[in-house]
């Protein structure tokens, strides 16, 4: 078998013409969606995402700014900025580029975010929605990979879907919406004995530990639908994915690519994100 790729990319581009379409009638209401993110340091790849972020709102029509401080920018100093944020009726999304530097405590800073303007979707109470299966913020990256699945009409319901990776952004979030959806779901990560016996039962596989080439199409159930998070940068210069793409292809029905897989749909879910909040804001 060979699998068909899908490419966030063209998804992506399809629900940016239909959101650029829904902003065009919220500007004839006067509500102009607003996007503030800020970014702290000079982390080259943060900077590359955040400039993604504005780009791709210009594009739909939404108003972003961008807030760009030192890494010397202590707690304080950044709480400060947040609660005026919070304060501030133009702004409707509110996104703190994440790694920060170490001096920062990431969760404080989460949770210093006005819950209805965390259009990240990682604030306790936003999490803590999800899991009771509410509507909600939902964390971009998990939030576009169910749209990628949707949009290709792939069944989750009743499927075994194995989740590689436990983190709070993309492990743990994309798990719980795939249980949200119905299907059967397994972590494997840095502790799980015997992986294999694992990745070699999904039905959907959802592969986000940021190890290059960490599966490969010997891991894989014949006919698998395989989603690559990973965005690992080699010596070359050139990105890669956790699973090794040429071997995982001949094995799965369905594949997305590294890059131009997950991670435009990332940015895609943020912008839908902010529009909800703004119509949200105005009771519509
Ligand atoms: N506050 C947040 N911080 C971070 C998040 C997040 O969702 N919220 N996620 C990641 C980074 N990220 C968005 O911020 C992100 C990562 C990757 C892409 C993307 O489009 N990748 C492209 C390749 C881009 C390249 O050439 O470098 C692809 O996969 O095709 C978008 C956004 C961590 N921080």
């Amino acid at each position: 078998m060979t699998a068909q790729v899908i490419y966030g990319t063209e998804i992506a581009e399809q629900l940016r013409a239909e959101m650029k379409q829904e902003v065009e009638g919220l500007k004839k209401q006067g509500i102009i969606p607003g996007l503030t993110v800020v970014l702290i340091g000079d982390d080259p790849a943060s900077h590359s995402y955040v400039k993604g972020k504005q780009k791709a709102s210009d594009q739909v029509g939404i108003n972003s700014d961008l807030i760009t401080l030192p890494t010397s920018t202590t707690e304080q100093e950044l709480l400060t900025i947040i609660d005026k944020l919070n304060q501030d009726e133009k702004v409707h999304g509110i996104l703190v580029q994440l790694p920060l530097p170490d001096h920062i405590q990431e969760q404080v800073v989460i949770e210093a975010i006005d819950p209805a303007k965390d259009v990240d979707g990682f604030h306790p109470i936003n999490i803590g929605r999800m899991i009771a299966g509410k509507d909600t913020f939902f964390p971009c990256t998990p939030f576009g990979i169910i749209q990628m699945l949707k949009r290709k009409n792939i069944e989750i319901e009743g499927k075994n879907a194995v989740v590689v990776g436990r983190s709070n952004i993309v492990g743990k979030p994309v798990g719980q919406l795939l249980l949200n959806e119905n299907a059967t779901v397994t972590y494997c990560h840095s502790r799980t004995k015997d992986m294999q016996k694992f990745t070699k039962e999904a039905d959907i596989l959802i592969v986000a530990v940021g190890k290059q080439h960490f599966l490969t199409g010997e891991d894989i159930k014949e006919g698998a639908v395989v989603i690559d998070v990973g965005v690992n940068r080699m010596d070359n210069g050139k990105l890669t994915g956790d699973v090794e793409f040429e071997s995982a292809k001949e094995k799965a029905s369905y594949i997305t690519p590294v890059p131009k897989g997950v991670g435009p749909m990332t940015i895609t879910m943020l912008l839908h994100n902010t529009i909800k909040s703004a119509k949200k804001f105005h009771q519509l």
